[in-house]
């Protein structure tokens, strides 16, 4: 049996508070639904505002692929205007909802089951004059009294929806009593056989995606979900943890699907840069860490075969690989790997040494970047004191001339210096901060690169120094890096590093 993928980051992911996503963000997100080939895209709720109904219509006139949904209270305005939206598809989709329990029909929408019935029912009928394709929720389904709901469905199956949903919209159930509901839907409404059975789960309790992969057992066969699992307050079931539980327990669920699960990864990152809703790092499948290993015992176990500690391989979402992450829970194995990685082959003693002062490293820095491991590898790992910090930096500059006034800290005395320069405002700068280390250095090498794309792009500055007025030998030379996306603030963190070396350096030596 193949389920549906019904993607709502349109819709109710964007009922997210603080989410707000132009029509140009929303079509972008909806062509990029097109390529990990979801089923339908929910792309908006047409009745909300003038700037949904465009988003959604554009989605309709320009996205191919999946059906395009558009979401409608049982109101015939709402209904018609939903229409309007989403005529333009080749496979339009009308999903019409109303709440079926007691506390939602008699405090919210005060009426009574009987006339929440015949609205559903005229509201089926209106849709199925404008497209055969007309989904029908029934809304809090899981507080709702069964038999009513059964009742109900019959009845817009009846009158020709061809899918009926069933959400958990408060996130209230527990996975062996949704699935049972999911049962008892299948069991005791006659002509169920006529329409899909679709879910949509909440996450209040965290459950979201266990109470989608329950309903999956009992016969749902479209799940609706969001991408990051995104939505109204503790959001939707997530899609991607969806599709790779049934992908990684096929053996399982048995079940297929048609998403293209080497978009998954992609599609994660463009939702949460347009939603700026970051994903938490120890979020299953798309977050940050979920194929990262840090612990030395799991490192050697990867290394030495995969599958001892990922029961999904990274490139399955459209990573390129696993990340080994260097800290203070690795150990040799990996070491060794990421050294050799970077082109060093170290007999066991010198590797041993290295080791010795990569763990040392640990315990002052969290990640230990292959910056870091080329610093203790090439022996010019230093105490790094911060005898001078920055704190602020403000640049000026035009034709022929810049100037740069640093913020310092000195020995966590504070400094202001101020130089010009004809030579630029990195120039500028490095002559500021000599005036706050007292120490006219000479700079032997300045390399900038750009360590990501696009712009907001890091640049990555490495320099060498060396103190003015001695000869340039391989021991006096004093190497700094600095990362920032503004490339003079970087220049003048590595400037300021090396700096920081020259004075420890001349700490130990006065002090020996
Ligand atoms: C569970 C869900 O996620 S459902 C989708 C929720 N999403 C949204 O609400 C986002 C978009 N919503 C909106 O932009 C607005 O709420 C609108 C345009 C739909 C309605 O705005 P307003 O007319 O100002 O009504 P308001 O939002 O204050 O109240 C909702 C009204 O719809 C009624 N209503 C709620 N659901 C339904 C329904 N499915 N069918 C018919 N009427 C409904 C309520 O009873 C209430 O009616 P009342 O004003 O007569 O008391
Ligand atoms: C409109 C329906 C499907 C909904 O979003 C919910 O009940 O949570």
């Amino acid at each position: 049996m193949t389920v549906k993928f019904f993607d709502t980051t349109l819709r109710d992911g964007e009922q997210s508070p603080g989410v707000n996503l132009n029509i140009k963000d929303k079509l972008r997100i909806a062509e990029q639904l097109a390529a990990l080939n979801v089923d339908v895209i929910e792309a908006g709720f047409p009745i909300s505002s003038e700037g949904d109904f465009r988003a959604v219509n554009k989605i309709a006139e320009e996205v191919s692929g999946p059906i395009i949904a558009g979401l409608a209270r049982t109101k015939k305005e709402d209904i018609d205007r939903a229409w309007e939206a989403i005529k333009p598809a080749s496979r339009p989709r009308i999903h019409t909802f109303i709440a079926t329990s007691q506390i939602h029909m008699e405090h919210k929408l005060r009426k009574s089951p009987e006339e929440v019935l015949e609205e559903s029912v005229r509201a089926v009928e209106r849709a199925k004059s404008y497209t055969d394709d007309v989904e029908f929720s029934a809304e809090d389904a899981v507080r709702s009294d069964r038999d009513f709901l059964c009742e109900l469905f019959e009845a817009v199956i009846e009158a020709g929806a061809t899918t009926v949903n069933i959400p958990d919209t408060v996130g209230y159930s527990v996975p062996h009593e949704f699935g049972g509901l999911v049962a008892y839907i299948r069991e005791n409404v006659s002509n169920i056989s006529e329409a899909d059975m679709s879910i949509h789960c909440h996450d209040d309790l965290g459950l979201g995606v266990a109470n989608s992969l329950a309903a999956v057992e009992e016969g749902a066969v479209q799940i609706e979900c969001a991408v990051n699992g995104i939505g109204e307050r503790a959001g939707n079931a997530a899609l991607e943890e969806i599709a790779l539980a049934l992908h990684t327990r096929r053996d399982y669920y048995d079940k297929d699907h048609s998403l293209n699960l080497q978009e998954v990864h992609r599609t994660s990152r463009l939702v949460s840069n347009l939603t700026g809703m970051e994903v938490q790092p120890n979020k299953a499948v798309v977050g940050e860490n979920a194929f990262a290993h840090e612990a030395g015992i799991h490192q050697d176990g990867v290394l030495k075969e995969r599958t001892t500690y990922e029961i999904m391989d990274a490139e399955t979402i459209g990573l390129e690989e696993n990340k080994i992450v260097m800290g203070k829970h690795s150990g040799r194995s990996a070491f060794r790997q990421k050294l050799s990685e970077l082109g060093y082959d170290l007999d066991d003693e010198k590797l041993n040494d290295a080791f010795l002062r990569f763990k040392e490293l640990t315990d002052r820095k969290k990640e230990i970047t292959n910056l870091d491991l080329e610093a203790i590898v090439e022996g010019q790992l230093v105490q790094r004191e911060q005898i001078l910090e920055l704190k602020k930096l403000q640049v000026t500059t035009g034709m022929g001339i810049s100037t740069t006034t640093v913020h310092m800290e000195y020995r966590g005395e504070k400094v202001l210096e101020s130089a010009c320069s004809e030579g630029g405002p990195i120039d500028a700068t490095y002559e500021a901060i000599n005036k706050v280390s007292g120490h006219d250095c000479r700079l032997l090498l300045f390399k900038i690169d750009a360590i990501t794309g696009g712009k907001d792009a890091l640049g990555h500055v490495t320099v060498k120094l060396t103190k003015s007025g001695i000869d340039e030998r391989e021991e006096d030379v004093y190497l700094g890096r600095g990362v920032s996306t503004d490339i003079v603030n970087a220049s003048a963190i590595a400037y300021i590093n090396a700096t920081n070396r020259i004075l420890t350096e001349q700490e130990r030596e006065g002090s020996s």
